[in-house]
């Protein structure tokens, strides 16, 4: 192997040593050098980043992007090795940053050209450049099969005139009459008409604007122009609905039942037939393609499709690219399928991000003037001039942002935060901040050790706007903000009785108290990262007496699963409760994991291999989650992982209390909302 070759190995194993790479990233650029030699050192840093980027949960690496602005782009040195403490003098003597100084984007991309390592598209080299993209083959080859799914379901043969009336029927009927001229339209209709009319839909929206709701007159809608039986009796389509996760497909079973119970059907023939057509049951993307155990494959996949007419996918955004590709290439050509998510949540930890790539031009809508005409005809409802545009692309028309918040009415101080962190709006914010709003604190934690005490404990009702009393909305009575305590209160009341069920109902009203008070940090490490912050917990709770212990296992303990468990059934972010509960007239601790239908499921500690305290969360496992009461506590310093994303998606996961606990002072929060994540992709 040349010098240079060695040299840069040497390097790179330097950053993996300290912990800035992985082993894997220098794996594979050292399988490189042996497979090509001579390759330009310049090939193999490149390739080593490109990995570490995939680690970050970006597909590809875009030489140009990494060299305007390396440290940002690459996150090195990374914030766990500042915050483990390692010192300047413990920091490699070259950085990855000063190793790029000075060097050009075209410099870059010519040293890439290696026919053994490096290749266009076809062929198998371990490497592919698409343009100004870098990618290892395999994510490559994933945004290939999505783009062809998507592209090929997009340009399916749009509905037939024929259709148009009934189509125009089932709408007015599910969302009554179009609006008046000149008022802003019903967007949930919209949705619905342009995803019937290709066999791609993306409905995209804030919570509670109404996308269970939509999807579900969607479904009706598909339904009613199902084709009939020669008795003209219903063929209902075969529909199945899934989620990213056990707790999106949990949280999406409790609220698809009531929509279906609640769909207007009555101007429609066959109505009864029609909701029992809609299914309820949401299912995990795994369980619906199935695993082939000890492999990355499905059962089902391109040459065994599922047997499905539609496909719905919600959470969209928490999708990483392996498994969308998967998704994909399991449906079969003529299966429809439909996305549902918040475009401006957290890109999926695994790499893609490719929600919102596909949702870029949702707020602008891109409307044609063929698509304006067409829903003009099938719904009533007109497209205003400001979501029109006649260069618009063919996915843009399969695209609606849903942007009217039926949860957070408009004097919500949850819902007007969300919007002015999601629009980058500082002034808004501080504005907001200094009204006052019922349902908003905050506590600066620069030197109050107290508060933060109290709001583990209580929730620290004092903090909020109207000092957090109960409150009366459309939805019924909002009680008053708690703390941990409240489930822990509920724990130390214990069962009726030792008798199995009244123990399993005990169970499960700790579960559902703990769903009232969530902490959630921005960060791992530091002082208000999610590690040393359970640790304070802990020990807090066990100094009060509400715990019994404040390490190992103790009856009381949140956790999180890490890994997906398929023995045991349990799914990554799957979060149970450690109780201590009678077995054969001596306490024992188990494990309490909320069962599907109210029930729970009980697990041995000691089968838990990869579980982590969970009183507080970082907000990427909270993705797919609400609480009662969320408190997002920010680090004690700067951190590029604190993101405009972060804190939207940290705030939309309360449902009637949000504290926002860290240094107020110091423009942290300011400094987050105007940065928006950067996702490197090339999908659309
Ligand atoms: N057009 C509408 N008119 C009146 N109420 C509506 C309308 N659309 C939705 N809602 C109500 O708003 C609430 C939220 O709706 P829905 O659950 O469909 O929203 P979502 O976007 O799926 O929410 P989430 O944030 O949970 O994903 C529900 O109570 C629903 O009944």
């Amino acid at each position: 192997m040349p010098d240079r070759a060695r040299e840069c190995l040497q390097q790179l194993r330097v950053w993996v040593d300290a912990g800035w790479l992985r082993e894997l990233d220098f794996v594979f650029a050292a399988f490189l050098a042996r497979e090509s030699p001579d390759a330009d050192p310049l090939l193999l840093l490149a390739a080593a980043l490109a990995s570490h980027q995939l680690g970050r949960g970006h597909v590809c690496l875009e030489p140009a992007a990494v060299l305007k602005d390396p440290a940002l782009v690459l996150a090195l040195p990374p914030e766990r090795a500042e915050e483990a403490g390692r010192h300047a003098d413990a920091a490699p003597a070259k950085t990855p940053v000063e190793w790029l100084s000075g060097l050009a984007p075209a410099a870059w991309v010519a040293a890439l050209s290696n026919e053994r390592l490096v290749g266009s598209g076809a062929g198998d080299t371990p490497l592919v450049l698409a343009g100004s993209r870098l990618y290892l083959r395999r994510y490559w080859q994933y945004e290939q099969t999505v783009r062809a799914a998507i592209e090929q379901r997009v340009a399916a043969e749009p509905l037939d005139a024929s259709t148009a009336g009934s189509l125009r029927q089932a709408l007015d009927a599910l969302f009554g009459p179009a609006a008046s001229a000149g008022g802003e339209p019903d967007w949930q209709k919209i949705a619905c008409a342009l995803a019937v009319r290709s066999h791609f839909g993306i409905v995209t929206g804030g919570p509670g604007t109404g996308k269970t709701t939509t999807v579900v007159k969607l479904l009706a809608v598909l339904q009613h122009l199902a084709p009939r039986d020669a008795q003209g009796k219903l063929r209902p389509l075969r529909i199945r609905l899934a989620a990213p996760t056990g707790k999106a497909a949990a949280r999406l079973n409790e609220s698809i039942a009531g929509a279906v119970k609640d769909l207007p059907l009555g101007g429609l023939p066959d109505a009864q037939a029609l909701r029992e057509a809609i299914p309820t049951e949401v299912t995990t993307v795994h369980r619906l393609l199935v695993p082939v155990p000890g492999t990355r494959r499905f059962r089902h996949d391109a040459r065994n499709p599922l047997p499905l007419d539609v496909l719905v996918l919600d959470e969209a955004s928490m999708v990483g690219l392996e498994a969308m590709a998967a998704v994909v290439a399991a449906l079969a050509p003529r299966t429809r399928l439909v996305l549902l998510g918040d475009k401006d949540q957290l890109a999926s930890v695994e790499a893609g991000g490719l929600f919102g790539q596909l949702c870029r031009w949702a707020d602008a809508g891109r409307y044609t003037a063929a698509t304006r005409d067409w829903v003009y005809t099938v719904s009533g409802e007109a497209i205003p001039p400001a979501q029109a545009d006649d260069a618009g692309r063919p996915l843009d028309q399969c695209v609606v942002k849903l942007r009217k918040s039926w949860r957070f009415g408009e004097g919500s101080g949850i819902g007007q935060l969300a919007q002015a962190v999601n629009e980058g709006d500082v002034k808004r914010i501080q504005e907001i901040r200094s009204k006052g709003r019922a349902d908003l604190a905050w506590l600066d934690l620069a030197n109050s050790e107290a508060g933060l005490r109290r709001l583990v404990l209580e929730g620290g009702p004092e903090f909020f706007g109207g000092r957090g009393q109960g409150r009366l909305e459309s939805s019924g009575v909002v009680a008053p903000p708690v703390g941990l305590s409240h489930y822990l209160g509920v724990m130390n009341r214990g069962p009726r009785s030792d008798a199995q069920e009244d123990i399993d109902t005990w169970a499960r009203g700790v579960l559902d108290a703990s769903l009232s008070f969530q902490l959630l940090c921005a960060v791992r490490g530091g002082r208000h990262g999610v590690e040393r912050l359970n640790e304070r917990i802990a020990d807090l709770l066990h100094a009060e007496g509400l715990v019994a212990a404040a390490q190992g296992w103790f009856a009381g303990r949140p956790v999180m699963v890490t890994h997906n468990d398929y023995t045991l059934g349990l799914m990554n972010g799957d979060i149970g409760i450690a109780l201590q509960v009678p077995e054969q007239g001596k306490p024992m601790l188990r494990v309490a994991f909320p069962a599907n239908g109210g029930g729970v499921r009980w697990v041995l500690p000691s089968r838990l291999e990869s579980v982590e305290t969970a009183f507080a969360m970082t907000v990427h496992k909270s993705q797919g989650s609400e609480f009662v009461h969320t408190a997002l506590v920010l680090p004690d310093r700067p951190s590029p992982v604190l993101t405009r994303e972060l804190v939207y998606t940290a705030v939309t996961r309360a449902k009637s209390w949000f504290t926002l606990a860290g240094p107020l002072k110091d423009g942290l929060l300011e400094q987050a909302v105007q940065r928006p994540t950067l996702r490197a992709g090339g999908l659309f």
